[in-house]
């Protein structure tokens, strides 16, 4: 059984604030500050580049790639950080279209977050006239996958509404149909539980920072089916996914597995938060966290509703269905949203009328929803968003 009382303990919360945004960016873990101090002097001052054998560096990313795995069903071995996201999805759709070269389409959805549809699209312009990105309605996906398609490019849950794709049954279709899946598990991770190897995903990219507690710019990580790959050719064929990277043989040949979706020098000090990050994911049981994102979930829902009439429930209502974030549409979100956070509730919006809200078990217990939705109530019954200064239109994280 996960102690939830235990991790919350080992987060660092501003006092007063109750934090409903870790689907976007995670809070501090305690033990980051002194842990990143400590490589910082200890390693990097002391050990200087020894650091990169003495101190593991070299390692890190397939060490944190298999603490990532356990908690989204990958074999041990399949998953590597490093990179952004945006950078992943494209390594991922280059692979994985080079895995079914006579086929030309990209099929994705229009719920995807846009920086996978630009990724992709750009990659594919690259290609040539003959390559095409499909983008199609969340709802429409299925009849969409065809013999046609080289590739299927999803984000499992929808980062507006948190409405989340089937991915044993897409995968399935896709393969019947001899298409190779890119799943993107960035509201997925930490979120949910994932089992990566049971639906017999191919490639699957995601982040750190979010549900992963990981810290502003942490790295993303690529999965590879074992299965593929040894066939997987990477289009970003960097030197330290070269075979033998301190050989500086001119020709690439790609190193073994995983190591092959390492790109270049990978950040250190990134990975050294979020490796502090992942002890406390160490203490966690995905099933637990997810039971305890629905009790939260549906609280948050059955208040919200009894108490702001004027907020319309944009997620599924069945939670099944959905992530573990809750999203409300309402005209004024943006004005609503800035007053919530000037009292002390953090989520955010997405336009035109979405206000988001994640939770994260971890760090998020029943007393803060309910200090939550009392704090929403006061602002939605007394209009309290109503002012100049919280309806002038800012940028928005
Ligand atoms: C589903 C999804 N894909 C891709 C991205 C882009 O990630 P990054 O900024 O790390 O490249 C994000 C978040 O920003 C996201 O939510
Ligand atoms: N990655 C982000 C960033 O660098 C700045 C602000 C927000 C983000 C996010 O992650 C946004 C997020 N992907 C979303 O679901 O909207």
């Amino acid at each position: 059984m996960t102690d939830f009382a235990a991790t919350k303990a080992m987060f660092d919360l501003p006092e007063g604030v109750i934090y409903l945004d870790g689907n976007s960016l995670g809070p501090l873990p305690k033990s980051a500050g002194a842990r990143v101090q400590r490589m910082l002097t200890d390693e990097w001052g002391q050990m200087l580049i020894t650091g990169w054998n003495k101190a593991g560096w070299m390692a890190l990313p397939t060490a944190l790639g298999d603490r990532i795995g356990r908690l989204i069903g990958a074999e041990p071995g399949s998953v590597v950080t490093g990179d952004t996201l945006s950078i992943k999805v494209y390594q991922a759709v280059a692979s994985a279209l080079d895995l079914n070269p006579d086929r030309k389409v990209v099929l994705s959805d229009n719920g995807n977050f846009p920086s996978d549809l630009y990724m992709a699209d750009g990659l594919l312009r690259s290609l040539g006239d003959a390559y095409e990105l499909r983008v199609v309605d969340p709802e429409a996906v299925a009849g969409a996958i065809t013999e046609e398609v080289a590739v299927l490019l999803l984000t499992e849950v929808d980062y507006r509404s948190g409405r989340m794709h089937d991915m044993k049954a897409l995968t399935e279709l896709a393969h019947a149909n001899g298409v190779v899946t890119v799943w993107d598990l960035a509201h997925s991770a930490g979120a949910i539980p994932v089992d990566l190897s049971g639906c017999n995903a191919d490639f699957a990219v995601g982040c750190t920072y979010k549900y992963l507690n990981g810290g502003p710019g942490a790295p993303a990580f690529i999965y590879v089916a074992p299965r593929l790959a040894e066939r997987t050719r990477p289009a970003l064929s960097g030197w330290l996914g070269h075979e033998a990277p301190f050989a500086f043989d001119l020709d690439y040949r790609p190193g073994s597995g995983i190591e092959r979706m390492r790109v270049g020098t990978p950040p250190i000090i990134q990975m050294t938060a979020l490796s502090a990050a992942m002890d406390i994911w160490d203490l966690a049981v995905m099933t637990d966290v997810r039971a305890k994102s629905i009790e939260l979930t549906e609280l948050f829902i059955e208040r919200v509703e009894a108490t702001c009439p004027d907020l319309q429930l944009a997620s599924p209502r069945d939670p099944q269905q959905r992530g573990s974030q809750i999203s409300f549409r309402f005209k004024e979100g943006y004005a609503a949203m800035q007053a919530l956070i000037a009292r002390g509730v953090i989520g955010d919006f997405r336009a035109p009328d979405i206000m988001r809200f994640g939770f994260t078990p971890l760090y998020i217990d029943e007393c803060d929803i309910e200090r939550a939705v009392g704090i929403m109530a006061d602002i939605m019954q007394n209009r309290l968003w109503d002012t100049p200064e919280y309806r002038i239109r800012q940028r928005v994280t």
